[in-house]
C-alpha cells in the first residue's frame, strides 16, 4: 500500500509538538551527552496510514535548530530526501508503534532509570507494588505489582528489536533497554509525558527502597 505523505501543517505541527516536550525535557537534563529521542505519530494508525516525526540522531536536545526533526516511514526511512540521519533507534521506535498503536514514544536516559536496570536484569522486569504513582499509568488496582520489562541492550538495534516484541507488555506503557533507558509511549504526548514521568517517579523510588533495605 502507498502511504500518503504527512501534509506541510501536520509535519509543522508534529514538529512544534516535539520541540515543546525537548525542551521540557532538556530543562530537567534527561538528555545528557545528545542521549534520547522522541517521537509522535501522524496519520491513522487503524488505517495503517502513518508516517512519524522523529528526532534527529546525534543532535543536542538541549538546543533547537531547524535540523532537529525529519518525517519517517512505518520502515523509520525519511520519507523526503534529507541529508539527515532518523535517530539511531528509530526502529524501536517503529516497533513500537507497530505493536501498541500509540501517538507519541519517548526516551531518556537517567541514572535511576540505568541502575534499575541494571539492577533487576536478572528478574528481566523491575517490581514496583502499591505506589500511587502507579496509577499515572493509568493502572488504577490497589496494591498492585507491576513488573517494568526490560530487554537486553545490543549495540546492533535490530537484535533489541525482536525482544521488544516478545517482552513489550500491553497493559504497560513503557519498557527499560538494560542501562541503557525508558521507552515510554502513550495515545498523545501528553499522555506519554505523564507516563515517563510516573516511570522516572518509581524508578527513583525503588532505588531508594532498595538501597534503604540493602537487599533485592
Ligand atoms: C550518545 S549516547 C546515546 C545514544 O547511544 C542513544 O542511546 C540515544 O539515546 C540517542 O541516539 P540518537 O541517535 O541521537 O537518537
Ligand atoms: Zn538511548
Amino acid at each position: 500500500m502507498a502511504y500518503q505523505n504527512v501534509t506541510l501543517e501536520q509535519k509543522q505541527q508534529a514538529f512544534a509538538e516535539l520541540r515543546e516536550v525537548k525542551e521540557l525535557f532538556a530543562s530537567r537534563g534527561w538528555f545528557p551527552g545528545t542521549s534520547g529521542n522522541l517521537s509522535v505519530r501522524v496519520g491513522d494508525y487503524a488505517a495503517n496510514d502513518f508516517q512519524f516525526a522523529v528526532t534527529a540522531s546525534g543532535k543536542d536536545k538541549t538546543v533547537h535548530t531547524p535540523e532537529d526533526y525529519l518525517i519517517v516511514d512505518q520502515d523509520g526511512k525519511p520519507v523526503e530526501a534529507t541529508t539527515l540521519r532518523p535517530s539511531a533507534e528509530t526502529l524501536i521506535h517503529t516497533e513500537i508503534y507497530r505493536l501498541t498503536g500509540a501517538g507519541a514514544i519517548f526516551h531518556i536516559h537517567s541514572i535511576y532509570n540505568s541502575i534499575v536496570s541494571e539492577w533487576f536484569w536478572d528478574r528481566k522486569a523491575v517490581p514496583v507494588k502499591a505506589v500511587e504513582l502507579i496509577k499515572g499509568l493509568n493502572i488504577w488496582e490497589e496494591d498492585v505489582q507491576i513488573d517494568i520489562p526490560i530487554v537486553s541492550n545490543f549495540a546492533e538495534i535490530p537484535r533489541i528489536v525482536p525482544e521488544v516484541t516478545e517482552r513489550l507488555d500491553p497493559k504497560i506503557p513503557g519498557i527499560l533497554l538494560r542501562n541503557h533507558g525508558i521507552y515510554a509511549w502513550g495515545a498523545n504526548a501528553f499522555e506519554a509525558k505523564r507516563h515517563l514521568e510516573s516511570f522516572e517517579f518509581l524508578f527513583e523510588y525503588v532505588y531508594r527502597w532498595e538501597l534503604l533495605n540493602g537487599k533485592k
